[in-house]
Protein backbone atom coordinates (compact mmCIF):
# COMPACT_ATOMS: atom_id res chain seq x y z
CA UNK A 1 0.00 0.00 0.00
CA UNK A 2 1.38 3.32 -0.99
CA UNK A 3 0.77 6.89 1.64
CA UNK A 4 -1.57 9.38 -0.45
CA UNK A 5 0.57 12.63 -1.16
CA UNK A 6 -1.37 16.06 -1.34
CA UNK A 7 0.16 17.68 -4.42
CA UNK A 8 -0.56 20.93 -4.57
CA UNK A 9 0.13 22.25 -8.20
CA UNK A 10 1.54 25.16 -8.70
CA UNK A 11 1.19 26.23 -4.95
CA UNK A 12 -2.47 26.75 -5.75
CA UNK A 13 -4.18 27.74 -2.92
CA UNK A 14 -0.94 27.23 -0.20
CA UNK A 15 -0.36 30.11 2.33
CA UNK A 16 3.51 30.15 2.89
CA UNK A 17 3.87 32.92 5.06
CA UNK A 18 2.61 36.10 6.60
CA UNK A 19 3.15 39.61 4.90
CA UNK A 20 2.25 43.11 5.99
CA UNK A 21 3.31 44.21 2.91
CA UNK A 22 0.12 44.26 0.97
CA UNK A 23 -3.88 42.25 1.72
CA UNK A 24 -5.41 40.60 -1.72
CA UNK A 25 -8.73 39.93 -0.83
CA UNK A 26 -10.54 38.55 -3.72
CA UNK A 27 -13.81 37.86 -2.07
CA UNK A 28 -14.13 41.42 -1.76
CA UNK A 29 -12.27 42.85 -4.79
CA UNK A 30 -10.02 44.81 -2.94
CA UNK A 31 -6.12 45.34 -2.71
CA UNK A 32 -5.04 47.18 0.29
CA UNK A 33 -1.24 48.92 0.36
CA UNK A 34 -0.31 48.88 4.02
CA UNK A 35 -3.61 48.89 4.75
CA UNK A 36 -4.73 51.51 1.87
CA UNK A 37 -7.02 50.96 -0.59
CA UNK A 38 -4.96 51.15 -4.15
CA UNK A 39 -8.05 52.93 -5.67
CA UNK A 40 -7.30 55.91 -2.89
CA UNK A 41 -3.77 55.83 -3.26
CA UNK A 42 -3.94 56.02 -7.26
CA UNK A 43 -6.11 59.11 -6.82
CA UNK A 44 -4.26 60.48 -4.41
CA UNK A 45 -0.57 59.65 -3.85
CA UNK A 46 2.81 60.34 -6.03
CA UNK A 47 4.30 56.92 -6.86
CA UNK A 48 6.97 58.02 -4.75
CA UNK A 49 4.96 58.48 -1.92
CA UNK A 50 3.90 54.68 -2.45
CA UNK A 51 7.40 53.68 -3.10
CA UNK A 52 7.84 54.86 0.76
CA UNK A 53 5.01 54.02 1.67
CA UNK A 54 5.75 50.15 0.97
CA UNK A 55 8.88 50.47 2.21
CA UNK A 56 8.26 51.92 5.17
CA UNK A 57 4.82 50.65 6.39
CA UNK A 58 3.43 54.53 6.61
CA UNK A 59 3.38 57.40 4.19
CA UNK A 60 6.16 59.67 4.73
CA UNK A 61 6.05 63.16 6.30
CA UNK A 62 7.05 65.98 4.60
CA UNK A 63 10.78 65.81 5.33
CA UNK A 64 10.75 62.01 4.64
CA UNK A 65 9.35 62.83 1.14
CA UNK A 66 11.63 65.46 0.88
CA UNK A 67 14.24 62.64 0.98
CA UNK A 68 12.75 60.36 -0.85
CA UNK A 69 12.67 62.75 -3.97
CA UNK A 70 16.14 63.95 -3.02
CA UNK A 71 17.76 60.78 -3.82
CA UNK A 72 15.85 59.80 -6.40
CA UNK A 73 16.75 62.78 -8.67
CA UNK A 74 20.14 62.61 -7.57
CA UNK A 75 20.42 58.52 -8.89
CA UNK A 76 17.99 59.19 -12.15
CA UNK A 77 20.65 59.46 -14.60
CA UNK A 78 22.14 56.25 -16.54
CA UNK A 79 25.57 55.05 -15.27
CA UNK A 80 27.86 55.75 -18.33
CA UNK A 81 29.40 51.52 -17.29
CA UNK A 82 25.92 50.36 -17.72
CA UNK A 83 25.03 52.38 -20.89
CA UNK A 84 28.19 50.85 -22.02
CA UNK A 85 27.02 47.21 -21.41
CA UNK A 86 23.38 48.07 -22.94
CA UNK A 87 25.19 49.21 -25.87
CA UNK A 88 27.03 46.06 -26.00
CA UNK A 89 23.71 43.79 -26.48
CA UNK A 90 21.58 43.18 -29.57
CA UNK A 91 18.71 44.88 -30.17
CA UNK A 92 17.32 41.58 -31.18
CA UNK A 93 17.50 40.92 -27.13
CA UNK A 94 14.21 41.24 -25.50
CA UNK A 95 14.60 44.60 -23.06
CA UNK A 96 13.20 42.38 -20.39
CA UNK A 97 16.53 40.54 -20.84
CA UNK A 98 18.60 44.16 -21.24
CA UNK A 99 17.21 45.18 -17.77
CA UNK A 100 17.77 41.81 -16.59
CA UNK A 101 21.29 42.32 -17.22
CA UNK A 102 21.51 46.29 -16.59
CA UNK A 103 20.31 45.23 -12.85
CA UNK A 104 22.77 42.90 -12.21
CA UNK A 105 25.29 45.12 -13.26
CA UNK A 106 24.35 47.66 -10.92
CA UNK A 107 24.34 45.14 -8.23
CA UNK A 108 27.94 43.94 -9.59
CA UNK A 109 29.21 47.34 -9.41
CA UNK A 110 27.53 48.43 -5.80
CA UNK A 111 30.93 47.70 -3.24
CA UNK A 112 27.86 47.40 -0.60
CA UNK A 113 25.78 44.50 -2.30
CA UNK A 114 26.39 42.65 0.05
CA UNK A 115 25.59 44.88 2.83
CA UNK A 116 21.84 42.97 3.68
CA UNK A 117 20.88 45.31 6.99
CA UNK A 118 17.84 46.75 6.78
CA UNK A 119 19.69 50.13 6.00
CA UNK A 120 21.70 48.54 3.16
CA UNK A 121 19.01 46.72 1.66
CA UNK A 122 16.69 50.01 1.73
CA UNK A 123 19.74 51.64 -0.33
CA UNK A 124 19.93 49.42 -2.94
CA UNK A 125 15.96 49.54 -3.45
CA UNK A 126 16.14 53.38 -3.79
CA UNK A 127 19.00 52.97 -6.44
CA UNK A 128 17.16 50.56 -8.01
CA UNK A 129 13.69 52.74 -7.74
CA UNK A 130 15.66 55.99 -9.37
CA UNK A 131 18.06 53.43 -11.66
CA UNK A 132 15.48 51.55 -13.47
CA UNK A 133 13.69 54.13 -15.65
CA UNK A 134 16.99 55.29 -17.24
CA UNK A 135 17.64 52.17 -18.30
CA UNK A 136 14.02 51.37 -19.92
CA UNK A 137 13.94 55.09 -21.73
CA UNK A 138 16.99 54.57 -23.12
CA UNK A 139 16.66 51.00 -24.21
CA UNK A 140 13.64 52.03 -25.87
CA UNK A 141 15.72 55.27 -27.90
CA UNK A 142 18.51 53.07 -28.50
CA UNK A 143 16.18 50.56 -30.74
CA UNK A 144 14.43 53.58 -32.62
CA UNK A 145 17.93 54.58 -33.24
CA UNK A 146 17.71 58.06 -30.90
CA UNK A 147 20.04 59.10 -28.17
CA UNK A 148 20.22 59.17 -24.73
CA UNK A 149 17.99 61.80 -22.97
CA UNK A 150 19.65 63.45 -19.15
CA UNK A 151 16.93 63.29 -16.46
CA UNK A 152 15.43 66.09 -15.53
CA UNK A 153 15.82 67.38 -12.00
CA UNK A 154 12.42 69.99 -12.09
CA UNK A 155 10.72 66.80 -12.97
CA UNK A 156 8.69 63.90 -10.40
CA UNK A 157 9.40 60.22 -11.07
CA UNK A 158 6.65 59.31 -13.57
CA UNK A 159 7.22 63.03 -15.67
CA UNK A 160 10.95 62.63 -16.10
CA UNK A 161 10.33 59.05 -16.94
CA UNK A 162 8.00 60.40 -20.43
CA UNK A 163 10.56 62.80 -20.65
CA UNK A 164 13.44 60.86 -20.86
CA UNK A 165 11.92 57.93 -23.05
CA UNK A 166 10.46 60.81 -25.92
CA UNK A 167 12.44 63.79 -25.14
CA UNK A 168 9.07 65.97 -24.43
CA UNK A 169 6.29 65.63 -22.24
CA UNK A 170 2.77 64.20 -22.76
CA UNK A 171 -0.76 66.43 -21.28
CA UNK A 172 -0.81 66.35 -17.72
CA UNK A 173 -3.51 64.18 -18.17
CA UNK A 174 -1.36 61.14 -19.62
CA UNK A 175 1.49 62.06 -17.06
CA UNK A 176 -1.38 61.35 -14.26
CA UNK A 177 -2.44 57.93 -16.34
CA UNK A 178 1.14 56.90 -16.42
CA UNK A 179 1.53 57.50 -12.64
CA UNK A 180 -1.77 55.57 -11.89
CA UNK A 181 -0.12 52.45 -13.81
CA UNK A 182 3.00 52.49 -11.75
CA UNK A 183 0.75 52.88 -8.72
CA UNK A 184 -1.63 50.03 -9.19
CA UNK A 185 1.47 47.76 -10.52
CA UNK A 186 3.30 48.31 -7.40
CA UNK A 187 2.51 45.41 -5.24
CA UNK A 188 0.66 42.10 -5.71
CA UNK A 189 1.54 39.76 -2.51
CA UNK A 190 2.69 36.67 -3.35
CA UNK A 191 2.53 36.71 -7.46
CA UNK A 192 5.19 34.77 -8.72
CA UNK A 193 7.65 37.25 -9.53
CA UNK A 194 7.68 38.41 -5.64
CA UNK A 195 8.01 35.14 -4.61
CA UNK A 196 10.90 34.42 -6.97
CA UNK A 197 12.77 37.07 -5.00
CA UNK A 198 11.52 36.33 -1.21
CA UNK A 199 13.30 32.31 -2.29
CA UNK A 200 16.45 33.72 -3.71
CA UNK A 201 16.21 36.02 -0.26
CA UNK A 202 15.79 33.22 1.36
CA UNK A 203 18.98 31.60 0.92
CA UNK A 204 20.91 34.66 2.44
CA UNK A 205 21.61 36.04 -1.17
CA UNK A 206 21.78 39.83 -2.28
CA UNK A 207 18.81 41.59 -3.09
CA UNK A 208 20.41 42.84 -6.64
CA UNK A 209 20.41 38.84 -7.29
CA UNK A 210 16.56 38.62 -6.02
CA UNK A 211 15.65 41.52 -8.03
CA UNK A 212 17.52 40.25 -10.87
CA UNK A 213 15.64 36.45 -10.21
CA UNK A 214 11.98 38.63 -10.07
CA UNK A 215 13.16 40.27 -13.48
CA UNK A 216 13.17 36.65 -14.94
CA UNK A 217 10.10 35.45 -13.62
CA UNK A 218 8.00 38.55 -14.86
CA UNK A 219 9.09 38.13 -18.03
CA UNK A 220 6.81 35.07 -18.95
CA UNK A 221 3.65 35.63 -20.54
CA UNK A 222 1.28 34.20 -17.86
CA UNK A 223 2.62 36.94 -15.55
CA UNK A 224 3.99 40.21 -16.71
CA UNK A 225 4.57 39.80 -19.81
CA UNK A 226 0.92 39.73 -20.84
CA UNK A 227 1.23 43.11 -21.25
CA UNK A 228 2.74 43.29 -23.84
CA UNK A 229 0.92 40.01 -25.11
CA UNK A 230 -2.36 42.00 -25.21
CA UNK A 231 -0.97 44.49 -27.99
CA UNK A 232 0.62 41.61 -29.78
CA UNK A 233 -3.28 40.34 -29.48
CA UNK A 234 -5.06 43.81 -30.45
CA UNK A 235 -2.77 43.44 -33.81
CA UNK A 236 -3.68 39.97 -34.66
CA UNK A 237 -7.24 40.68 -33.83
CA UNK A 238 -7.35 43.89 -35.99
CA UNK A 239 -10.37 45.71 -35.57
CA UNK A 240 -13.43 45.26 -32.98
CA UNK A 241 -15.83 43.08 -35.47
CA UNK A 242 -13.27 40.43 -36.12
CA UNK A 243 -13.00 39.99 -32.15
CA UNK A 244 -15.46 36.98 -31.63
CA UNK A 245 -14.45 34.84 -34.51
CA UNK A 246 -10.52 35.39 -33.47
CA UNK A 247 -11.41 34.42 -30.14
CA UNK A 248 -13.98 31.37 -30.98
CA UNK A 249 -10.75 30.40 -33.05
CA UNK A 250 -8.03 31.08 -30.62
CA UNK A 251 -9.94 29.16 -27.77
CA UNK A 252 -10.46 26.15 -30.27
CA UNK A 253 -6.50 26.25 -30.37
CA UNK A 254 -6.37 25.92 -26.65
CA UNK A 255 -4.35 29.22 -26.75
CA UNK A 256 -4.69 31.11 -23.39
CA UNK A 257 -6.03 34.53 -24.16
CA UNK A 258 -3.34 37.17 -22.24
CA UNK A 259 -4.82 39.51 -20.08
CA UNK A 260 -7.58 37.73 -19.01
CA UNK A 261 -7.84 35.45 -15.71
CA UNK A 262 -6.25 35.55 -12.36
CA UNK A 263 -4.63 33.10 -10.13
CA UNK A 264 -6.45 34.80 -6.73
CA UNK A 265 -9.23 36.92 -8.37
CA UNK A 266 -12.28 34.65 -10.11
CA UNK A 267 -14.58 37.45 -10.22
CA UNK A 268 -12.61 40.26 -11.39
CA UNK A 269 -9.52 41.88 -10.87
CA UNK A 270 -9.51 44.99 -8.36
CA UNK A 271 -7.34 47.41 -10.54
CA UNK A 272 -9.03 47.17 -13.62
CA UNK A 273 -11.70 49.37 -13.30
CA UNK A 274 -9.08 52.43 -11.85
CA UNK A 275 -6.89 51.35 -14.99
CA UNK A 276 -9.35 51.45 -17.37
CA UNK A 277 -10.69 54.62 -16.25
CA UNK A 278 -7.35 56.15 -16.67
CA UNK A 279 -6.77 54.08 -20.09
CA UNK A 280 -10.76 55.92 -21.64
CA UNK A 281 -9.04 59.24 -20.07
CA UNK A 282 -6.42 58.65 -22.83
CA UNK A 283 -8.87 57.03 -25.68
CA UNK A 284 -10.69 60.61 -25.06
CA UNK A 285 -7.55 62.59 -25.79
CA UNK A 286 -6.16 60.53 -28.37
CA UNK A 287 -9.44 59.80 -30.37
CA UNK A 288 -9.07 55.89 -30.36
CA UNK A 289 -12.05 54.53 -30.06
CA UNK A 290 -11.06 51.82 -32.37
CA UNK A 291 -9.32 50.54 -29.20
CA UNK A 292 -11.78 50.99 -27.16
CA UNK A 293 -14.23 48.94 -29.26
CA UNK A 294 -11.70 46.18 -29.69
CA UNK A 295 -11.37 46.37 -26.18
CA UNK A 296 -14.87 46.14 -25.33
CA UNK A 297 -15.69 43.49 -28.29
CA UNK A 298 -13.33 41.26 -27.01
CA UNK A 299 -13.73 41.36 -23.39
CA UNK A 300 -17.11 40.97 -24.32
CA UNK A 301 -16.80 38.27 -26.38
CA UNK A 302 -14.55 36.15 -23.04
CA UNK A 303 -16.82 36.96 -20.77
CA UNK A 304 -19.65 35.26 -22.73
CA UNK A 305 -17.89 32.40 -23.83
CA UNK A 306 -15.79 31.78 -20.71
CA UNK A 307 -16.44 34.10 -17.85
CA UNK A 308 -13.13 34.78 -17.61
CA UNK A 309 -12.74 38.62 -16.19
CA UNK A 310 -9.61 40.81 -17.57
CA UNK A 311 -6.27 41.42 -15.30
CA UNK A 312 -4.44 44.53 -15.00
CA UNK A 313 -2.67 44.12 -17.96
CA UNK A 314 -5.81 44.01 -20.32
CA UNK A 315 -6.47 47.73 -20.05
CA UNK A 316 -2.52 48.57 -19.42
CA UNK A 317 -1.44 47.18 -22.73
CA UNK A 318 -2.92 49.57 -24.98
CA UNK A 319 -2.58 52.71 -22.34
CA UNK A 320 1.22 52.03 -22.79
CA UNK A 321 0.29 51.93 -26.47
CA UNK A 322 -1.42 55.45 -26.50
CA UNK A 323 1.30 56.96 -24.79
CA UNK A 324 3.37 56.03 -27.10
CA UNK A 325 5.71 52.90 -25.80
CA UNK A 326 6.67 50.32 -28.46
CA UNK A 327 4.79 47.34 -27.26
CA UNK A 328 7.93 44.75 -25.94
CA UNK A 329 9.09 48.01 -23.32
CA UNK A 330 5.60 47.46 -21.58
CA UNK A 331 6.71 44.68 -19.22
CA UNK A 332 9.79 46.53 -18.78
CA UNK A 333 7.54 49.47 -17.45
CA UNK A 334 6.08 46.57 -14.99
CA UNK A 335 9.47 46.48 -13.69
CA UNK A 336 9.89 49.85 -13.51
CA UNK A 337 6.93 49.90 -10.64
CA UNK A 338 7.20 46.22 -8.96
CA UNK A 339 10.51 46.82 -7.89
CA UNK A 340 8.87 49.32 -4.92
CA UNK A 341 6.91 45.86 -3.96
CA UNK A 342 9.42 43.73 -4.74
CA UNK A 343 12.38 45.36 -2.48
CA UNK A 344 9.46 45.82 0.20
CA UNK A 345 8.91 41.67 0.47
CA UNK A 346 12.69 41.48 0.14
CA UNK A 347 13.48 43.45 3.25
CA UNK A 348 10.61 41.49 4.85
CA UNK A 349 11.79 38.38 4.16
CA UNK A 350 15.11 39.10 5.16
CA UNK A 351 13.40 40.48 8.46
CA UNK A 352 12.08 37.37 9.63
CA UNK A 353 13.83 34.47 7.13
CA UNK A 354 13.63 31.10 6.84
CA UNK A 355 14.93 28.95 3.93
CA UNK A 356 12.16 28.28 1.29
CA UNK A 357 12.99 24.71 0.36
CA UNK A 358 9.56 22.55 -0.54
CA UNK A 359 9.66 19.13 -1.12
CA UNK A 360 8.82 16.52 -3.83
CA UNK A 361 7.28 13.51 -4.62
CA UNK A 362 9.44 11.55 -6.43
CA UNK A 363 7.94 9.74 -9.70
CA UNK A 364 10.73 8.18 -11.65
CA UNK A 365 12.41 5.10 -12.02
CA UNK A 366 12.66 3.14 -9.10
CA UNK A 367 16.63 2.30 -7.70
CA UNK A 368 18.69 0.26 -10.12
CA UNK A 369 21.94 -0.03 -10.19
CA UNK A 370 25.16 0.43 -12.80
CA UNK A 371 26.30 -2.71 -14.34
CA UNK A 372 27.86 -5.01 -12.21
CA UNK A 373 27.50 -3.08 -9.09
C1 LIG B 1 -0.44 41.23 -13.60
C2 LIG B 1 -0.50 39.75 -13.84
O1 LIG B 1 0.51 39.11 -13.84
S1 LIG B 1 -2.02 39.06 -14.01
C3 LIG B 1 -1.79 37.59 -14.97
C4 LIG B 1 -1.39 37.91 -16.38
N1 LIG B 1 -1.39 36.71 -17.22
C5 LIG B 1 -2.25 36.56 -18.24
O2 LIG B 1 -3.05 37.42 -18.57
C6 LIG B 1 -2.11 35.27 -19.01
C7 LIG B 1 -3.47 34.65 -19.33
N2 LIG B 1 -4.06 34.08 -18.16
C8 LIG B 1 -3.74 32.81 -17.72
O3 LIG B 1 -2.95 32.10 -18.35
C9 LIG B 1 -4.33 32.33 -16.42
O4 LIG B 1 -5.58 32.95 -16.19
C10 LIG B 1 -3.40 32.56 -15.22
C11 LIG B 1 -2.04 31.89 -15.46
C12 LIG B 1 -3.17 34.04 -14.98
C13 LIG B 1 -4.06 31.98 -13.97
O5 LIG B 1 -4.05 30.63 -14.16
P1 LIG B 1 -4.76 29.58 -13.20
O6 LIG B 1 -5.05 30.12 -11.86
O7 LIG B 1 -3.91 28.38 -13.24
O8 LIG B 1 -6.09 29.39 -14.02
P2 LIG B 1 -7.44 28.74 -13.56
O9 LIG B 1 -7.16 27.55 -12.70
O10 LIG B 1 -8.34 29.79 -13.03
O11 LIG B 1 -8.03 28.26 -14.95
C14 LIG B 1 -9.29 27.70 -15.01
C15 LIG B 1 -9.58 27.34 -16.44
O12 LIG B 1 -9.69 28.54 -17.19
C16 LIG B 1 -8.77 28.55 -18.26
N3 LIG B 1 -8.22 29.86 -18.41
C17 LIG B 1 -7.78 30.69 -17.41
N4 LIG B 1 -7.33 31.83 -17.95
C18 LIG B 1 -7.49 31.72 -19.28
C19 LIG B 1 -7.19 32.57 -20.35
N5 LIG B 1 -6.62 33.75 -20.15
N6 LIG B 1 -7.47 32.13 -21.60
C20 LIG B 1 -8.04 30.93 -21.81
N7 LIG B 1 -8.34 30.08 -20.83
C21 LIG B 1 -8.06 30.47 -19.58
C22 LIG B 1 -7.70 27.56 -17.84
O13 LIG B 1 -7.04 27.03 -18.97
C23 LIG B 1 -8.52 26.51 -17.13
O14 LIG B 1 -9.16 25.71 -18.08
P3 LIG B 1 -9.33 24.13 -17.83
O15 LIG B 1 -10.12 24.01 -16.56
O16 LIG B 1 -10.03 23.66 -19.05
O17 LIG B 1 -7.93 23.61 -17.69
O1 LIG C 1 -0.83 38.25 -8.30
C1 LIG C 1 -0.50 37.64 -9.32
O2 LIG C 1 -0.42 36.39 -9.40
C2 LIG C 1 -0.20 38.37 -10.58
C3 LIG C 1 -0.55 39.82 -10.50
O3 LIG C 1 -1.67 40.21 -10.68
C4 LIG C 1 0.51 40.75 -10.14
O4 LIG C 1 1.63 40.33 -9.85
O5 LIG C 1 0.25 41.96 -10.14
Amino acid sequence: MTDTIQIYKGLAGVVVDYTAVSKVNPDTNSLLYRGYPVQELAARCSFEEVAWLLWHGELPTPTELAECVRVERSQRALDPVVKLIVDQLPTTAHPMDVLRTAVSAIGARDPEAADDSREGNLAHAARLFAAIPAIVAYDQRRRRGQELIEPRDDLDYSANFLWMTFGELPSAAAIDVFRISMVLYAEHSFNASTFTARVITSTMSDLYSAVTGAIGALKGPLHGGANEAVMHIFNEIGTADKAEDWLAQALAEKRKIMGFGHRVYKRGDSRVPTMKAALDVLIAESGRSDLAELYDALEKAMTERKNILPNLDYPSGPAYHILGFDTEIFTPLFVAARITGWTAHIIEQQASNALIRPLSAYNGVDERHLPGV
